[in-house]
């Protein structure tokens, strides 16, 4: 930018010079002498004039390229840095404007410094040169000018407001489609497209109209601007030839003072275009600092582990201290958690321990603050009260990533990561061999299916392309690759295939037998498999216990019991007469169960 200041001042020192030496040539002529040297100099001046600015809008181009790049490459590692929270509360594509569109508007913002300071310092050299060729006429400019500056401060600031507003709609428009493509399927079910397209147009319109209020607000100031300099032309040369009938001034003096009066359009124009630049690019860097003052996660190790735990939280330290036999793997220590401030707490006082090896379910109704203990266990939220352990060391001394990476995690909703089969299968652990990723494609019984495609692990997927028990399979495939200490598992609520619930059932047993097990059942057949059982009601935990214990103690899961065989037996092949269910478990009426 510094170099591109400097041509610029060299290439503005040459547009200066140019009316200067024309009036040599003229005076040169007039006085009849060689015009050898004024022409050469005149001629060197235009052409050395024209390759410097010509180099410094290359040079200009060039940085403006780069500072969207960094600016979108900043957003970007932002967000994957910043807190979930941060996150969730804005819309998916609200946030994909501000890495893709906003960043554009850094565009001709970027040079606008440099062209400003140009265009100020070119119209001071301008107006000083003037003035030393005749005072009288350089007032008459200055007149013209001043109304130019005072029109364009009035008017300038409301084209950086309307700006701002017309992006702020286009994110709008942004969260508002995705959103509804997301939900294509309920969109048209509901007959709704013509619903949803009339309401995101809406912001398409708002962003349109305050563009262009914008533009015709840019469009006034170049016209004022430029119709100023014209009528300030017109009096000079009125003004100026009568000035030059008296003798009070030679003609020379006239045309190079007309030459520069045309030139003032210059910096005139740069520094309106440079304005109206710079207010678009202040109004997207605004909304690029909302996104710069998203919280982010602890650092790594290396930084966030010496300062909350010394040298001896170093990965292989904690795994030197973490075998405790016995001992839990996880721990929860009166843990009180809310979304918010001032949000009622939403989960509270929760004491519990995560044996090593077998498998926990956790039951409760709707909104009981199951998928909110998932969330303190991956420290997607922090405890408000109380402290998480990983192997008795509380989660602070620990850096996220660390913990992460001893847990391995199955969403409720499974989404696939854009890529193949491979890409998804290999997300965690990106060196993972092809023989491992058929390992866990057979403990999920896909084997065959992958192996029956053309492209095999190649085999690019989509969202739309994989069904909701396959997407939970190729989940769960993922996180049994490379046995995690912890595994857990959200369980769909919508029913699946008998083939997906035999094979997550299957796989949490196996992963049980050695490892920790957690899971969010909303299948009778999981909550029947785990040793141990947790009922989740109203953010606390009402009952801890095994299948038979809770279902002659706990009134909550009995009627949650029920609810879940009522579930699995809908979709079972006849219930009542004690049908077999995916999971190859033979169902049996809630009053003739095992333990009852
Ligand atoms: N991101 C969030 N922001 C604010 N409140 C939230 C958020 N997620 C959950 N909550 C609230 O926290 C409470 C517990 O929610 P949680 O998702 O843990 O329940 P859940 O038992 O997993 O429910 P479900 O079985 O329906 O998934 C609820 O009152 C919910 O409204």
């Amino acid at each position: 930018m510094l170099l591109g200041l400097l041509l610029g001042l060299v290439a503005n020192a040459a547009g200066l010079a140019t009316p200067l030496v024309t009036k040599w040539v003229l005076d040169t002529l007039g006085a009849g002498d060689s015009l050898a040297r004024p022409v050469t100099v005149l001629l060197v001046l235009v052409v050395v004039g024209a390759a410097i600015s010509l180099w410094q809008w290359m040079l200009m181009g060039g940085v403006a390229e780069r500072v969207v790049l960094d600016a979108r490459t900043g957003v970007i590692r932002r967000y994957f840095a910043a807190r979930i929270d941060q996150l969730t509360r804005r819309p998916g594509g609200e946030l994909v404007t501000r890495a893709t569109s906003d960043p554009g508007l850094l565009h001709q913002a970027s040079g606008s410094l440099v062209g400003l300071i140009n265009g100020a310092l070119a119209l001071v050299g301008t107006l000083v040169l003037m003035g030393t060729l005749d005072l009288v006429l350089l007032g008459t400019t200055l007149v013209a000018v001043v109304a130019v500056a005072a029109l364009m401060g009035l008017l300038l600031p409301s084209i950086g407001r309307a700006q701002e507003a017309a992006q702020e709609s286009v994110g709008r428009l942004g969260g508002a489609l995705e959103g509804s493509l997301r939900a294509i399927r309920t969109v048209k079910a509901s007959r709704a497209e013509q619903r949803q397209a009339a309401m995101i147009t809406t912001h398409a319109r708002e962003s349109g109209r305050h563009g262009i209020h914008a533009a015709r607000r840019a469009a006034l100031v170049w016209t004022i601007s430029w119709t100023g300099i014209q009528v300030a032309v017109i009096v000079i040369l009125g003004f100026g030839a009568a000035r030059a009938e008296r003798g009070l001034i030679e003609v020379s003096t006239l045309i190079a003072f007309l030459l520069y009066a045309f030139q003032l359009m210059g910096p005139i124009s740069e520094l309106t275009q440079n304005m109206t630049a710079m207010q678009a690019g202040i109004a997207a860097a605004g909304r690029l600092r909302e996104i710069e003052a998203m919280a982010v996660e602890p650092g790594p190790p290396s930084t966030a582990g010496p300062s909350a735990a010394g040298p001896a939280s170093s990965p292989s330290s904690v795994r030197g201290r973490r075998v405790e036999p016995g001992g839990p793997v996880l721990t929860f220590q009166g843990v009180t958690a809310r979304y918010a401030p001032g949000a009622p707490p939403a989960v509270r006082d929760i004491d519990l321990e995560i044996p090593r090896a077998g498998h926990t379910a956790i039951v409760g109704p709707s909104g009981a603050g199951k998928t909110t203990l998932f969330s303190l266990l991956l420290r997607f939220l922090e405890p408000e009260h109380g402290r998480l352990l990983l192997d008795g060391r509380p989660y602070p001394e620990h850096a996220p990533g660390e913990i992460r990476g001893r847990l391995a995690y199955v969403e409720q909703e499974a989404p696939v990561v854009p890529g193949t089969i491979g890409d998804n299968l290999r997300f965690t652990h990106p060196d993972a061999t092809d023989g491992e990723l058929w390992a866990a494609l057979r403990a999920v019984d896909l084997h065959d299916k992958v192996g029956s495609l053309d492209l095999g692990l190649d085999t690019p997927l989509t969202a739309t392309t994989v069904s909701g028990g396959e997407r939970q399979r190729i989940a769960l495939a993922r996180a049994v690759l490379r046995t995690p200490d912890v595994l857990l598992l959200d369980e769909a609520t919508s029913q699946v295939d008998g083939l997906t619930e035999a094979a997550v059932g299957r796989c949490v047993r196996q992963r049980a037998e050695t490892g920790a097990v957690l899971t969010i059942a909303h299948r009778l057949s999981t909550v029947l498999d785990a040793g141990q059982i947790v009922v989740m009601d109203r953010g606390r935990i009402r009952a801890v216990g095994d299948h038979a214990t809770l279902l002659g103690t706990d009134e909550l899961y009995r009627d949650l019991v029920a609810s879940l065989r009522i579930g699995t037996a809908e979709t079972g092949p006849a219930p009542e007469s004690g049908g077999l269910t995916g999971s190859g478990r033979l169902l049996v009426p809630l009053d003739r169960l095992p333990q009852e």
